[in-house]
């Protein structure tokens, strides 16, 4: 008998399955109520669904391509941020969770959000989860996405004209299920742990290294410290323990009532990290493309030299001199096109940049 079959038999534990299944909203109350589910922050007019809760992002939004927090833009009383294209962002929601044992859930897309064009959201919450979530979001299309994060929108308060309303992006569906779960998920609070693997150096060409490997450098690692130094906090790191078979309800909100401020503070921070790198990757396209606009001179000055050396200068032009131009004149369109892709492809990485920036 394994340990599993062991447990069950020796607790003998209850069976939920009357009342097993997915949770309307009605549940998700009745839930909270008896201590089995929190979720913090809580808007209920605003987030609470028949069959679930959405969930309110944080500016913490990092591209998994450039692997940098992306740029918040903050105009038109919307805050918002873009999602490249075929690039996947890292999302920490607002709201921490915390579910008993004998209740799971999973991740959905909101229509709103897949019918822009980005991609569709299913992963999986474990029984006894703490914590923000981390949610990925991708941009399969081939252009630029807006993402919106919070909006100002008119108020019936007469003391306050406007107020700020964070917008969800992604449902979150709870079950109660049969059987209490077994097994304890090993996965620290808003996976930290994943974070800190991806905030890597990208890979840099020759001429980065020697032009700006320091600099390049110190700014990766000052970004990867501020996420390092996030997941570090004694608070996030460790889950709140329950206590003769109870959750700490009031502590769990508590500690989380500060995250949001944390996680600002230190989000913050990163942006500025952040700035200094995508400077960097700018000024790097720039002698980039100067480069390449000299080198294109290059053909065009030997071009016009041939053509001085073995027609114009001669009295009598020599018949190779001749066929040499034509020569050059007929691939002179494939080292056209060959130039203008290579010049396209520099602008194309110098707009990107210049759009996290902007
Ligand atoms: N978008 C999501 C989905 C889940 N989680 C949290 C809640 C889950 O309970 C926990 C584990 O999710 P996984 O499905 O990734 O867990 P695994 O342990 O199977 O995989 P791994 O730890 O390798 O990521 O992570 C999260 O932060 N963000």
């Amino acid at each position: 008998m394994n340990s599993l079959d062991k447990e069950v038999k020796e607790e003998k534990m209850e069976n939920h399955s009357e009342n097993a299944g997915f949770l309307s909203d009605v549940d998700i109350i009745d839930n909270i109520k008896k201590n089995k589910i929190v979720i913090w922050p809580m808007e209920e007019k605003e987030n609470l669904t028949p069959v679930g809760y959405n969930l309110t992002p944080t500016e913490f939004i990092f591209s998994i391509n450039n692997r940098l927090l992306v740029n918040i833009y903050n105009n038109n009383n919307q805050k918002y941020c873009y999602v490249e294209p075929r690039d996947t962002v890292l999302i920490l929601t607002r709201e921490a969770v915390w579910v008993s044992n004998d209740i799971a859930g999973t991740f959905h897309s909101k229509v709103g959000i897949v019918s822009q064009g980005f991609g569709h959201i299913s992963t999986t919450l474990d029984p006894r989860w703490q914590g923000p979530l981390l949610i990925s979001l991708n941009n399969p299309t081939n252009k630029r996405l807006k993402f919106l994060i919070a909006k100002n929108t008119e108020s019936n308060n007469s003391d306050d004209k406007f107020t700020f309303k964070y917008c969800s992006f992604v449902t979150l569906i709870l079950y109660k299920l049969v059987t209490p779960a077994y097994i304890k998920h090993d996965n620290p609070s808003c996976r930290f742990d994943l974070l800190k693997d991806i905030v890597k150096e990208p890979s840099t060409s020759l001429m980065s290294k020697i032009f700006f490997g320091k600099k390049y450098k110190s700014h990766y690692n000052e970004l990867r410290n501020f996420i390092g130094n996030i997941g570090d906090i004694n608070f996030i790191k460790l889950g709140i323990e329950e206590e003769n078979g109870e959750f700490k309800i009031e502590e769990f909100k508590n500690k989380y009532d500060k995250f949001i401020e944390t996680i600002k503070f230190y989000t913050d921070s990163a942006h500025a990290a952040n700035r200094e790198i995508v400077n960097l990757k700018n000024l790097k396209n720039r002698i980039k493309k100067c480069i390449v606009v000299s080198l294109s001179f290059l053909p065009l000055l030997a071009y016009s030299y041939l053509g001085w050396k073995f027609g114009i200068k001669n009295e009598r032009p020599s018949t190779d001199g001749y066929m040499m131009l034509i020569y050059l004149t007929a691939v002179a369109p494939f080292i056209v096109q060959a130039f203008t892709q290579i010049h396209n492809s520099i602008s194309r990485n110098s707009i990107k940049e210049k759009g996290e920036l902007n």
